[in-house]
């Protein structure tokens, strides 16, 4: 079974965000300084409350112990780093430039895993270059894993619907190259369902009113067409979801 944590406010739903990922950094490093805490991160709105809730927090900032995080993509758009679309280029806008000008110091940033820039635009054996490159760089499996859901169920680059099920029945390759997203841009990469299964935790993230129906299907219905719904029925025990009222507006209180 999945655990929930609601809010009422956004200020205590990205503060308690914060304090989770620092509880899993702190088991992941157990405080070995060489030990490193393996996460991958999601696009959309996910930038802004890890800035809220990682970087501008008090409470959570001082004991982040960023040169040992090695942070990757749960899935990244085909696009250049400077197109708005680029999830890195979202990221690094929203949490690593901040991180990096913070406070009086030059802060340590955490390695970045990246897809290879130079291949991109380089049609389909350049995109399937780019996910074999990427799943070669992946840990043999993640401390954290961050996931967004998306109005349709979606999470990752993982869409519902007959037209992507190359993509949910993928068993063996790490990352794989999605050719026709319903969302721009249409290439993208994306890990596949066995990389979420073998994480440690799964936290999703899903806020704003757009996405109330969709969590009912999830969370209620429990429909096992949407990616979401595959993530919560292989490894419930180990999945936690954080959302604030406009999104679990049809979630009974007690659930
Ligand atoms: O690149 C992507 O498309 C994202 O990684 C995606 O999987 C995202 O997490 C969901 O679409 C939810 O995004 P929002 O939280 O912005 O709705």
């Amino acid at each position: 079974m999945v655990k929930l944590q609601r809010f009422h406010e956004d200020k205590a739903l990205v503060r308690q965000f914060g304090k989770y990922i620092l509880e899993k950094q702190d088991s992941a490093l157990a405080g070995n300084s060489d030990a490193v805490f393996n996460i991958a991160i999601s696009g959309g709105s996910m930038n802004k409350v890890l800035y809220e809730g990682l970087v501008n927090n008090k409470d959570t900032f001082p004991h982040i112990k960023w040169p040992q995080w090695r942070i990757f993509f749960c899935d990244e758009r085909l696009v250049s780093f400077e197109d708005p679309l680029s999830n890195y280029g979202q990221f690094k806008k929203a949490v690593l430039d901040p991180l990096v000008h913070k406070g009086d110091q030059l802060n340590l940033g955490p390695t970045v895993y990246t897809i290879n820039q130079s291949l991109i635009g380089g049609g389909e054996t350049a995109n399937k270059k780019i996910a074999e490159e990427y799943a070669s760089s992946l840990p043999a499996s993640f401390d954290l894993i961050l996931l967004g859901c998306g109005d349709d169920g979606h999470t990752c680059s993982l869409f519902p619907g007959e037209a992507f099920n190359y993509l949910v029945e993928e068993m063996t390759r790490k990352v794989v190259w999605c050719h026709n997203s319903p969302k721009p841009p249409t290439n993208r990469i994306t890990i596949t369902l066995p990389v979420i299964a073998d994480a440690k935790h799964i936290c999703f993230l899903a806020t704003g009113s757009s996405k109330k129906n969709i969590m009912h299907d999830v969370l209620i219905i429990k429909n096992s067409e949407l990616p979401s719904v595959l993530v919560n029925e292989m490894i419930g025990s180990r999945v936690t979801w954080f959302l604030d009222d406009a999104a679990g507006a049809l979630i009974p209180q007690d659930c």
